[in-house]
């Protein structure tokens, strides 16, 4: 769990994925989110789809950040031989980490095999690449959540995330149902889709277990929480003296 009075400031960025995902991002929309990346030593940087990892490679080539991509970003609707045939295309083209969309409407609609099939191609074809699998709690009841958490466990995933950004978001409680459905299991959570997307939000959910924030908001986030860590103060918090 994130200790902001002992980490090392350069580890910040490594509980930090930056994405440039907006659908009309440009080749130079992504050279700079890179550049972004690298300069706040995040732990991967994403594109929406494998499309962009020749250039996501040669930006953070010898920067220790990760190369990755989305696949069957954002919907997760494709059927599960197309979603394997990106995963392998995306491995071709040298990514190192990949999050995968779940298809949630099989999963809502009772049909949990085609959920675990698509999974297990997708574990399968990533191969060496540190795997992720998109949920969208945001349409999800509990018991949904912990039926997505056991195929994301049983198919072997790296880690379980909780939103794409793209759609509704993610609060505490569906956070805790999908942290607490892992538990014990190994598999990390990361977290995502949080609105606004701003420093104490993000603390919170490292505070509260995610081991991982995807998000748009590197500089921005990762300043304030460098600020807190510099000067002990944590934004919104009441000192005992103004407490009574
Ligand atoms: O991993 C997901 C993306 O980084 C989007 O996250 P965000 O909507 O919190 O910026």
């Amino acid at each position: 769990m994130l200790d902001l009075a002992t980490i090392d400031p350069r580890s910040l960025g490594k509980y930090f994925d930056h994405s440039v995902l907006f659908k009309w991002a440009t080749e130079s929309d992504i050279r700079s989110g890179c550049k972004q990346a690298v300069a706040y030593n995040c732990a991967a940087f994403y594109a929406s789809s494998p499309h962009w990892l020749p250039v996501i490679i040669e930006e953070v080539a010898g920067s220790g950040v990760h190369a990755a991509a989305a696949i069957s970003f954002p919907g997760g609707t494709a059927d599960w031989r197309t979603k394997a045939a990106e995963t392998r295309h995306a491995v071709e083209a040298g990514a190192e980490e990949l999050d995968i969309v779940m298809n949630i409407g099989a999963l809502l609609s009772g049909d949990v095999r085609t959920v675990q099939q698509e999974l297990k191609a997708f574990v399968e074809e990533a191969g060496s690449c540190v795997t992720k699998v998109i949920l969208e709690v945001a349409y999800l009841e509990d018991d949904d959540i912990r039926r997505a958490a056991d195929a994301v466990v049983e198919a072997g995933a790296v880690y379980i995330k909780t939103s794409t950004g793209s759609y509704d978001g993610c609060d505490l409680h569906k956070f805790t149902v999908m942290r607490d459905a892992v538990a014990g299991t190994g598999v990390k959570s990361k977290v995502a889709g949080v609105q606004p997307p701003r420093p104490q939000n993000a603390y919170g959910f490292l505070l509260a277990g995610a081991d991982l924030i995807g998000t748009r908001a590197v500089p921005e986030i990762i300043d304030a929480l460098d600020e807190m860590r510099r000067t002990g103060v944590i934004p919104g918090a009441r000192t005992p003296a103004a407490q009574a």
